[in-house]
């Protein structure tokens, strides 16, 4: 005769929250566009990792916007930014969905989680290794672009630090974010005056409008947690 199962009390009732993001409404392909959006800002607002691969793809974008390199290169490096952002962006899905089968400690959760996070692994290891080795094989250009990498130096790492701000979870006054927003947007129209490759001016443009997106939401987002009154 088999025992039976060992009690478990019943988990405690879920306190109601309010949607990370207002729902937006349509089934259109704009609407689908909007979501995806809202997908993106999200996953860039509320995983670390998200704003870690953000803010090292705009360094990435530094380089190959002050570095002439070949398209296959090129290419490349753009290939390994996005594939990072879409297995973050496939980790914190599988997570939220772990989440919504399970609020308890569970052995599959944890294998479920672990191993969403390890291909994100994988590949952040793998675009070190491939930037590096391209670095290294481009090494002539590199030692020749001392001026633009000193130039690009001088001009992204404000970026970069602007971006950061943009994307970190402290809360902050309004004029902090605003301050960036304003500043980084004047750095990039100067990269994007010497820059040697449009495509990788125009990634950095899209991760400081994603970084700008991110610090609205969470403002948005600290707004409304904020208790009345
Ligand atoms: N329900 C669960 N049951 C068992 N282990 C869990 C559970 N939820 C999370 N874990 C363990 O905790 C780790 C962190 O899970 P969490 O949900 O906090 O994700 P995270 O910190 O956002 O992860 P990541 O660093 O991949 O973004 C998981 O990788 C897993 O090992």
């Amino acid at each position: 005769m088999s025992s039976p199962a060992p009690y478990s009390p019943p988990p405690p009732p879920e306190t109601p929250r309010p949607p990370a993001y207002a729902s937006r409404g349509g089934t259109g392909v704009l609407a689908s566009f909007r979501h995806a959006w809202d997908g993106l800002i999200h996953t860039a607002v509320h995983q670390r990792n998200m704003r870690v691969h953000l803010v090292s793809a705009v360094l990435v974008g530094l380089v190959g916007s002050g570095i002439p390199l070949g398209v296959a290169e090129k290419v490349i490096l753009i290939f390994c930014v996005l594939l990072i952002f879409f297995a973050e962006i496939l980790n914190s899905a599988l997570e939220h969905l772990v989440d919504l089968a399970t609020r308890h400690f569970d052995e599959k959760a944890r294998l479920t989680k672990d191993a969403a996070a390890a291909g994100v692994l994988v590949l952040a290891i793998g675009t070190v290794v491939i930037f590096v080795s391209i670095l290294v094989n481009n090494w002539e250009t590199v030692a020749e672009s001392g001026p633009q990498i000193a130039r690009q130096v001088a001009l992204g790492l404000p970026l970069t630090g602007c971006v950061t701000l943009l994307v970190l979870p402290h809360r902050r006054a309004r004029w902090m974010d605003v301050s960036a927003v304003v500043v980084g947007a004047l750095l990039l129209g100067a990269l994007a005056a010497y820059s040697v490759s449009s495509v990788f001016t125009a990634v950095n443009a899209g991760l400081f409008i994603l970084a700008a997106s991110a610090a609205r939401q969470r403002r948005r987002e600290q707004a409304a947690a904020r208790p009345p009154g």
